[in-house]
């Protein structure tokens, strides 16, 4: 799959894993759709990218992926300015143990609730072109961390609601792929204030720590989450990316 003429939208893409997610797609030749919470950082960044690329290359919308109206309107206007919705990043994501409602409601719900409005736009079934969906989990997706139980929930949450949509999307022909990456420590502002993060569960932080092991870049992650996007093949896949590279995970069949 080629990038060129083709429409990405990421979620928290004023920063962070979602801000090189943009660089990379727009570095191979797509539009690109910032959206984030956070206006300052998120008009910055269209600035610098306008730069590098063109003021016709990317649009940055204030947009929560915990509001629905947000959400209609942003991808409404993606269809309006661009003509369409090719690559959808759910990425996304906070971590405050201390109000798990908001955790729950933005990692999980938000990746839902623009998955769903999204295939409104992308669905062949309902007159889109198909396209490829890539959420960011996290190796808590995998193996949950002790000391962010919510957290961990979400991440999981997410790996299965991939893997559901993938096969849910090839049983009904919406002509989309979802896969999901799942990243160790990456090296983002996620981490500057995350200490603060635990609530009742801050004294059990350090009890998994690996001080060796050095975080991952976020041009890493986005170089895995392009290889999802161009490569046709891929769909129901869940990938550990961590400081020894990137493993395809499988999971058990046949349960019942
Ligand atoms: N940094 C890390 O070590 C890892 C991060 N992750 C996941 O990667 C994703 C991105 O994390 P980072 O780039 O590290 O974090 P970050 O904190 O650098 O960036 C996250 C972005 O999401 C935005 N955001 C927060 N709430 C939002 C909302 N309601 N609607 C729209 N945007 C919102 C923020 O404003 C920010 O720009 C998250 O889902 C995180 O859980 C996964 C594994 C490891
Ligand atoms: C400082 C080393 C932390 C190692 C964490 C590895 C992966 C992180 C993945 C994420 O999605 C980020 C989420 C939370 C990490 C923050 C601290 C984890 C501390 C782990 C512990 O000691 O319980």
């Amino acid at each position: 799959m080629s990038l060129g003429g083709k429409v990405a939208v990421v979620t928290g893409a004023a920063k962070g894993i979602g801000k090189a997610i943009a660089e990379i797609f727009l570095q191979n030749g797509a539009k690109v759709v910032l959206l984030d919470v956070d206006e300052p950082a998120g008009k910055s960044l269209k600035y610098d990218l306008d730069q590098q690329f063109g003021e016709d290359r990317s649009l940055f919308m204030k947009c929560s992926v915990e509001s629905d109206e947000d959400i209609k309107a942003a991808l409404q206007s993606t269809v309006d300015i661009f003509g369409s919705i090719d690559i959808l990043c759910n990425n996304a994501g906070i971590l405050k143990e201390d109000d798990w409602e908001k955790t729950i409601s933005i990692n999980l719900g938000g990746v839902i609730r623009m998955t769903y409005t999204a295939l409104e736009h992308m669905n062949k079934r309902s007159g889109g072109q198909g396209g490829v969906v890539v959420n960011t989990s996290s190796v808590a997706g995998l193996d949950p961390l002790l000391s962010c139980p919510a957290y961990s929930a979400t991440k999981h949450g997410v790996v299965a609601f991939t893997r559901a949509m993938a096969a849910a999307s090839s049983a009904s022909e919406y002509g989309i792929r979802f896969n999901v990456i799942c990243p160790v420590r990456v090296q983002t502002d996620f981490f500057s204030s995350v200490s603060q993060n635990f609530g009742r569960f801050s004294h059990l932080l350090g009890a998994l720590q690996k001080s060796s092991e050095r975080a991952l870049d976020p041009s890493e992650v986005a170089e895995c989450v392009l290889d999802l996007v161009m490569d046709e093949m891929k769909n129901g896949e869940t990938v550990l990316l961590s400081q020894s590279g990137k493993k395809y995970v499988t999971f058990p069949q046949n349960l019942w």
